[in-house]
């Protein structure tokens, strides 16, 4: 048994606009929609919980997509903090071990393989994984008037995406003690690392993006209008 954790509760404040992004239109459905059917696609994918904020509009009010459940809580200030609301909302039936795939509803472009190859990896793995992408591009630090202080080497640098799967109990005992720390933690890896565990990196697609700004929207609309696997 595997469930679903969408993060839905950011108000898009880099994208602007009245409406959050993850309602916005693309390819024929709503960004979150999209997000939504990319992870209940997999079979090995019983159901989702997603975290909305705090009297959402715009909310459709999905039971059920696809013949899988559709739960809601209310996240919270941060990312973390509505992953975690998510998590502690799940229902008791689904026990500790049982593994949660934790995917921004800002990711429409998720590709069923690199889902596929994320859970079949990242279930044999003791600690857990997460998408990710090799860093393609040269990397400069910047001084706060944006001139170079210098390269990094980006051998080993990743990106960060999402799904990443964890283990129900960990994944809760992580946040919870990264929310008590009062450290902003990213994504869920993070707080997994923090604990001094290393999750499996593994290799995702780049045009798995999240939709940050207009441009990203814009993208999303190519990719998915050329969908050939994408959700
Ligand atoms: N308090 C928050 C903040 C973000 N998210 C979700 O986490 C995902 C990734 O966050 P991001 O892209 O930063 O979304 P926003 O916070 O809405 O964007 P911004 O930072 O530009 O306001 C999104 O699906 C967003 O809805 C969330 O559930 N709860
Ligand atoms: C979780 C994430 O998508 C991994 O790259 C990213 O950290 C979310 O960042 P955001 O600033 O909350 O969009």
């Amino acid at each position: 048994m595997t469930w679903a954790i969408v993060p839905a509760a950011g108000r898009g404040s880099r994208f602007g606009g009245a409406t959050p992004k993850q309602y916005l239109p693309l390819a024929g459905r709503s960004v979150i929609e999209h997000s939504l059917r990319a992870v209940l696609d997999h079979p090995d994918v019983d159901g989702v919980m997603v975290a909305l904020a705090q009297d959402d509009g715009a909310w459709p009010g999905w039971r059920e997509i696809g013949g899988k459940p559709v739960l809601t809580c209310v996240g919270g200030g941060e990312r973390a903090d509505s992953v975690l609301a998510a998590v502690q909302a799940l229902p008791a039936t689904i026990s500790e071990d049982q593994w949660l795939l934790v995917h921004d509803a800002a990711r429409p472009c998720l590709h069923r393989q690199d889902l596929a190859r994320l859970l079949a990896e990242g279930r044999e793995d003791a600690v857990g994984a997460l998408l990710a992408a090799p860093v393609r591009d040269t990397l400069k630090r910047a001084d706060d008037r944006q001139h170079c202080l210098g390269t990094e080497p980006r051998e080993s640098l990743w990106r960060a995406l999402t799904p990443q799967l964890f283990r129900r109990g960990s994944l809760e005992r992580a946040l919870a003690a990264a929310q008590r720390s009062g450290i902003k933690v990213t994504d869920e890896a993070m707080a997994i690392e923090r604990l001094g565990l290393k999750p499996r990196l593994v290799e995702g697609r780049d045009d798995n993006l999240k939709i940050t700004t207009p441009a990203d929207l814009a993208l999303a609309e190519f990719i998915l209008s050329r969908a050939i696997g994408h959700g």
